[in-house]
């Protein structure tokens, strides 16, 4: 599904040129739960950026689907991003002014899914999250797990095939990530595929492999 060959990014300074990701090789089949493990600034949100369609500006080489990302147009790469990736983030990124039934309903109007429909996504999202109750009320009237929760709804309203989750429980204290860690958990039994970057071990240990990043390489590649 995703695969990465020789990687490079890196920034011109004035004397050199410095790599933030040298020599990268990646492959990720559907379906697999990856947690992505290093240093800070070892380079693993840059990698998750690349692999999100996020970040067009590096050398090598990036196949989704057998498809070359560099060779596609603007147009054909966004298309691409809205249609298969949630983004997850530490800091939650919901919109202040919207309450959580429109936070969630933000991506499915992008898309350009029917009225019914999105009611009926959104409705299930709550359900499944034990959110129904909270439909109404704005980001700042929630727990940080319960923002979360809601920044996971949004991400995977649109049912992509990737999710992409960047230290997302780094706000939460340790039975509000556990919750996270067991949605992912879930998510990932029905199939999504999770990549995951993390400083918290026990976060690996829902995850299907375990990739460790050390100076912008992959130092370790290991099946859980
Ligand atoms: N646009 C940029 N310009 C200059 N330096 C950058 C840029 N983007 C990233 N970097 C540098 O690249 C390195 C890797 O950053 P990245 O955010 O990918 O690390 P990380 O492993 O995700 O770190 P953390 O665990 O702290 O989130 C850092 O040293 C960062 O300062």
């Amino acid at each position: 599904m995703i695969k990465l060959t020789q990687i490079d990014k890196f920034i011109e300074s004035r004397f050199q040129r410095i790599f933030i990701l040298k020599g990268v090789d990646l492959t990720i089949q559907q379906g697999e739960f990856v947690t992505l493990m290093g240093p800070s600034g070892v380079g693993k949100s840059t990698l998750m950026n690349i692999i999100g369609l996020l970040d067009q500006d590096y050398e090598g080489n990036y196949e989704f689907d057998g498809k070359s990302v560099p060779a596609m147009k603007d147009k054909q790469r966004s298309s691409l991003h809205k249609a298969e990736f949630g983004y997850i983030f530490q800091a939650y990124h919901l919109i202040d002014e919207l309450t959580v039934y429109e936070n969630i309903e933000t991506p499915l109007l992008y898309r350009n899914v029917s009225g019914s429909e999105r009611k009926s996504i959104i409705a299930d999202l709550l359900d499944r999250f034990k959110m129904v109750a909270k439909k109404d009320l704005f980001p700042e009237q929630l727990s940080g797990g319960q923002q979360q929760l809601v920044g996971i709804a949004r991400a995977i309203a649109g049912r992509p095939r990737v999710l992409l989750a960047d230290e997302p429980t780094g706000n939460l204290h340790s039975a509000q990530a556990k919750e996270i860690m067991e949605v992912f958990r879930e998510l990932n039994k029905e199939g999504t595929t999770i990549i995951q970057a993390t400083h918290a071990r026990e976060n690996a240990d829902y995850g299907t492999r375990l990739i460790e990043m050390l100076d912008g390489k992959i130092d370790k590649d290991i099946a859980i």
